[in-house]
C-alpha cells in the first residue's frame, strides 16, 4: 500500500521544527532588542549633543554678559579717571571728589562700591561711607600694581574680602595721574561676588545644573548653586581631572563629561575662557535633567521590548501547542491508517476501492495474491480489468450495496467464480465503491459435490436417516420412507427413538453409544417398530460425520432388512439366549449382560447390583398342584419380575425356580432395597392357577459390583451366599453380602 501524504508530514521532525521556531523567535527578539538599543544609543548621543550645544551657548552668553558688564564698569572707571585728572590739572589741589564718584556710581547698578584712593592708598572719595584710615589699600596687590606699573591699565583682582564691609568682592581698578604725570592714586570699582552668582541664578539649567566662574588658575570665584563644601569655597582649585585635561589640550573652550568632587553629579560641561578677562565660565547640565526624556524613552522601549518578548513567547507557545495538536492528530491518523491497512491486508477477501471513474484507487495484499498483479500495475486501471463479467457497472450508485456472484479473471487469464459485494463510501476525494471479492471456487466445488451426494442419497436403495447432535432426525431418504412407513414430514424433527421397539434394555443402547463415541461407528441388529406398529429386526450401520473441530456433527444411520440367514442366526441366538418357558434371558445372556454392565460401571464409577431370587418351597406347588401349574406359576413370576424393573434393567431365569435381576448404573445403593422389597411383595401375591390358587414367597440375595466383588464370578458367588443366608434364616427376605460376609479386603 502507498503511504498517505499525512505520513510524510508526520515524518517532518518535530524537534527540528521546535528548534527552528525557538531560534527564529530568539533571533527576532535579539533583532528587536538590537534596534531598540541602537535607537536608544542614538537618542542618548543626540541628547548629549544637544546638552553640549546648550552648555556652549549658555557659556558664550554668560561670557558676553560678564564681559559687557566689565566693559561698562571699565568705561565708568576711565570716565572717572579722566574727570579726576582734569580736576587735578585745573585746581592743582585736592578737593572733594565724592560728588563726581557718586555721579558715576549711580550709572552702574552692578557695582557694590566705587572708591578713589590717593597715592598713599588712603580712600579719598567713595560712593558709600568709607573709612579714612590712612594707607588702607596700600597693601592691596592691585594698588601696588597701579603704583608700580604706569601702563597696568585695567586691573581685575581675585576675590577679596571687602575692607569696608567684609563682603566677597572682586575689584576692577585703574590708576590716575597727577598733572605732572606721577602716580596720583587709583579708582576702584567693587563687584560683589554674590552679584555674579545671582546673574548665574537667573539662568535655568534644570534642578541639577551648575555654573561656575573660575580664575585662570581654576580658583573658584563663584558658583551657582551655592555649596557649603570646602571644594566649593571661593579660591578652591578642586576641579575634576577631566576639566584639567580638557583645558590642557584646548585652553580656550571645550566640552567634557564629568562629575564634580563637590556634589558627585554627572554633567555635560562646557568651559570657556573669557577673551579679555582672566576667567573661565563653566556651564554644566546634569545628565539626570537633560536625559529625563531619554530615560522615559528608555522605559518605554523596555516596556515595548518586554511586551514584544511576551507576545512572541505567547505566540511561540500557541504555535508549539498547535503543532503538538497537529502532530497528535497526524499520529492518530497514521495509527488509523495503519489499523486500516492491517485490516485490509489481513482480510480474507480481496478488497478493491474504486473511484467515481471506475478506476482502481486502492487494493489490499489479498487482491495482489489472488489476481497476480503488482500493486503499481493495478492502481489507476479500470476495475473491470479484474472481472470476466462485462455488464457490471461499478460506478452507477444503484450498483453499490450489491452482493452478487460473478466471474473474475487473473493476470494470466485464469477465470474463477467470485462472490462480490459492493459498498459505497464517501471520501474526501468523492464517492467511491469498496469491492470485496471472495474466491468461491472451493464453495462451488463443494456445492457440486453436495448436489451429487444428494442425488446418490435420494437414489440409493438403503434406508438412510441423518440425526443431529441432539439425536433428532434431520433428514431421511425415500428408501427410509419405503422401509419404515414414515414420511419426511412425520420423521424430520422427531427424536431417533421414533423407531424404538422397547425390546432393548439400557445396556444395549449404552454399548451402542460407547462404540459411537469411541469409533464413530456402530453396526448390529436392532429391533425397530414400524409406523404400522410391527416390530421388525433391522440391520443398522451408523457412521458419524465430524465438523472442522472434530466434534460429531451428524450421525448417518443406514438400515437394511435382516435377511433369512440373519433371521436363522437370530433364531439360533434367541434359543441359546432366552428361556423357553418364561421368555426371559437365560443364564448365558444374563452373564453377557452382567459383564457388559460391569464394563460400563468400571468406566463410569457407578455400581451394579445383582439380585439372585429363589422361590421358597416351590416343590410343594409341583407336588400339590402338578408340574403344569408349577410352569404356569413360573411364567407368572417372570411377568411380575419384569413389571418391577426398568426397561434398561435385565430380569433372567437361571433355571428351576431361580431368577436373577441386574440393576446397572447405580449411584446410590439405597435405591436398590425398595426394588427388592417390591419384588418380594409382587412375588408373594396369590397366583390364580387353573388348578387352584397358590401362594409362595421368595428369598433374595443382593451383591454389588464393585463394593462386594471386583469381578463377575465373585459377584455371583456373593449374591448366592447372601441368598442362601436368607434361606437359612427362614426364607421370604432380602439378604445383603455385608450381613453374611465380613470383608477381608482385598482377598474376598
Ligand atoms: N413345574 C416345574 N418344576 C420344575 C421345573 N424345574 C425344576 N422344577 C422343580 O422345582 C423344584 C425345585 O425345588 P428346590 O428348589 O430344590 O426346593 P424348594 O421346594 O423350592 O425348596 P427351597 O428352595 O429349599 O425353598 C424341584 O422339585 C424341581 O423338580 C420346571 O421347569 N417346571
Amino acid at each position: 500500500m502507498k503511504e498517505l501524504p499525512g505520513r510524510q508530514l508526520a515524518n517532518f521532525s518535530s524537534s527540528q521544527f521546535r528548534t527552528r521556531l525557538v531560534i527564529a523567535v530568539v533571533l527576532l527578539n535579539l533583532m528587536m532588542a538590537g534596534l531598540a538599543l541602537q535607537s536608544l544609543r542614538q537618542g542618548l548621543e543626540q541628547s548629549r549633543a544637544r546638552a553640549a550645544v546648550a552648555t556652549q551657548n549658555i557659556a558664550q552668553l554668560l561670557e558676553h554678559d560678564i564681559a559687557a558688564s566689565f566693559e561698562r564698569i571699565d568705561l565708568t572707571l576711565q570716565a572717572l579717571v579722566d574727570d579726576l585728572q582734569d580736576e587735578l590739572a585745573r585746581t592743582r589741589s585736592r578737593r572733594d571728589f565724592n560728588s563726581t564718584v557718586r555721579h558715576h556710581y549711580s550709572r552702574q547698578p552692578a557695582l557694590a562700591s566705587l572708591i578713589v584712593a590717593d597715592s598713599a592708598g588712603t580712600i579719598i572719595a567713595g560712593s558709600n561711607l568709607y573709612k579714612t584710615t590712612p594707607g588702607l589699600l596700600a597693601d592691596r596687590d592691585y594698588f601696588r600694581r597701579h603704583r608700580d606699573t604706569p601702563a597696568a591699565g585695567l586691573v581685575i583682582s581675585p576675590p577679596l574680602r571687602s575692607r569696608l564691609n567684609d563682603e566677597w568682592i572682586i575689584t576692577l581698578s585703574r590708576r590716575y595721574d597727577s598733572p605732572s604725570g606721577g602716580f596720583a592714586g587709583a579708582v576702584i570699582a567693587s563687584v560683589r561676588v554674590d552679584h555674579l552668582r545671582q546673574l548665574f541664578a537667573g539662568i535655568n539649567l534644570g534642578p541639577n545644573g551648575a555654573i561656575s566662574l573660575r580664575d585662570l588658575e581654576l580658583g573658584m570665584v563663584t558658583r551657582h548653586p551655592e555649596l557649603a563644601t570646602p571644594e566649593a569655597a571661593i579660591g578652591s582649585r578642586s576641579v575634576s581631572a577631566q576639566l584639567r585635561e580638557a583645558i590642557q589640550s584646548v585652553p580656550t573652550a571645550g566640552t567634557y563629561l564629568a562629575s564634580t568632587r563637590m556634589d558627585q553629579i554627572e554633567r555635560t560641561n562646557t568651559y570657556r575662557r573669557m577673551a579679555n578677562y582672566p576667567y573661565y565660565v563653566i556651564v554644566g547640565l546634569a545628565d539626570d535633567d537633560y536625559l529625563l526624556g531619554w530615560h522615559r524613552e528608555l522605559l518605554k522601549t523596555a516596556i515595548q521590548i518586554t511586551a514584544f518578548l511576551l507576545a512572541t513567547l505567547t505566540m511561540t507557545g500557541l504555535l508549539l501547542h498547535a503543532w503538538r495538536c497537529r502532530e497528535a492528530d497526524l499520529s492518530r491518523i497514521a495509527s488509523k491508517e495503519k489499523e486500516f491497512r492491517t485490516l485490509l491486508d489481513t482480510a480474507p477477501d480481496a478488497i478493491v476501492i474504486v473511484d467515481a471513474e471506475g478506476r482502481i484507487n486502492r487494493v489490499n495484499q489479498r487482491t495482489l495474491i489472488t489476481f497476480g498483479y503488482s500493486h503499481d500495475a493495478l492502481i489507476g486501471q479500470p476495475a473491470s480489468l479484474l472481472l470476466a463479467t462485462e455488464e457490471i457497472d461499478l460506478v452507477t450508485p444503484g450498483q453499490a450495496g450489491l452482493d452478487i456472484d460473478l466471474w473474475a479473471i487473473t493476470a494470466d487469464g485464469h477465470r474463477f467464480p467470485i462472490s462480490a459485494s459492493f459498498t459505497p463510501i464517501e471520501t474526501e476525494r468523492g464517492r467511491m465503491v469498496t469491492m470485496a471479492i471472495r474466491d468461491i471456487s472451493e464453495r462451488r466445488e463443494r456445492e457440486e459435490a453436495l448436489k451429487l451426494a444428494s442425488l446418490v442419497y435420494q437414489a440409493v436403495g438403503e434406508a438412510i436417516m441423518v440425526t443431529d447432535t441432539t439425536n433428532r432426525i434431520v433428514a431421511i431418504n425415500p428408501a427410509f420412507t419405503r422401509l419404515t412407513g414414515y414420511t419426511p414430514g412425520e420423521a424430520i424433527g422427531q427424536p431417533a427413538g421414533l423407531l424404538h421397539s422397547g425390546r432393548h434394555n439400557h445396556a444395549f443402547f449404552r454399548a451402542m453409544w460407547e462404540s459411537l463415541d469411541a469409533t464413530g461407528t456402530w453396526k448390529g441388529e436392532i429391533l425397530n417398530r414400524r409406523r404400522s406398529g410391527e416390530v421388525v429386526a433391522d440391520w443398522l450401520m451408523i457412521n458419524t460425520i465430524y465438523d472442522e473441530e472434530g466434534q460429531a456433527q451428524w450421525r448417518v444411520g443406514m438400515y437394511s432388512t435382516v435377511t433369512a440367514q440373519k433371521r436363522a442366526e437370530e433364531t439360533l441366538w434367541r434359543q441359546a439366549s432366552y428361556d423357553v418357558l418364561t421368555n426371559l434371558p437365560n443364564r448365558r445372556l444374563l452373564l453377557d449382560r452382567l459383564q457388559q454392565e460391569i464394563n460400563v460401571a468400571r468406566r463410569s464409577g457407578a455400581q451394579v447390583a445383582l439380585m439372585l431370587i429363589d422361590l421358597d418351597r416351590f416343590k410343594e406347588v409341583n407336588d400339590t398342584l402338578g408340574h403344569l401349574a408349577g410352569d404356569q406359576l413360573l411364567m407368572e413370576v417372570a411377568q411380575r419380575l419384569q413389571a418391577c424393573i426398568r426397561e434398561m434393567d435385565t430380569a433372567a431365569r437361571l433355571g428351576g425356580d431361580e431368577f436373577a435381576v441386574i440393576l446397572g448404573g447405580i449411584t446410590d445403593v439405597t435405591h436398590v432395597e425398595p426394588v427388592a422389597e417390591a419384588i418380594l411383595r409382587a412375588l408373594a401375591g396369590t397366583y390364580a392357577l387353573k388348578e387352584g390358587d397358590a401362594r409362595i414367597s421368595a428369598s433374595i440375595g443382593i451383591a454389588f459390583f464393585p463394593s462386594d466383588a471386583d469381578h463377575m464370578e465373585a459377584l455371583f458367588l456373593r449374591a448366592d451366599q447372601a441368598m442362601y443366608a436368607i434361606k437359612d434364616k427362614g426364607r421370604n427376605g432380602v439378604g445383603y453380602v455385608k450381613d453374611v460376609w465380613k470383608p477381608t479386603l482385598p482377598g474376598r
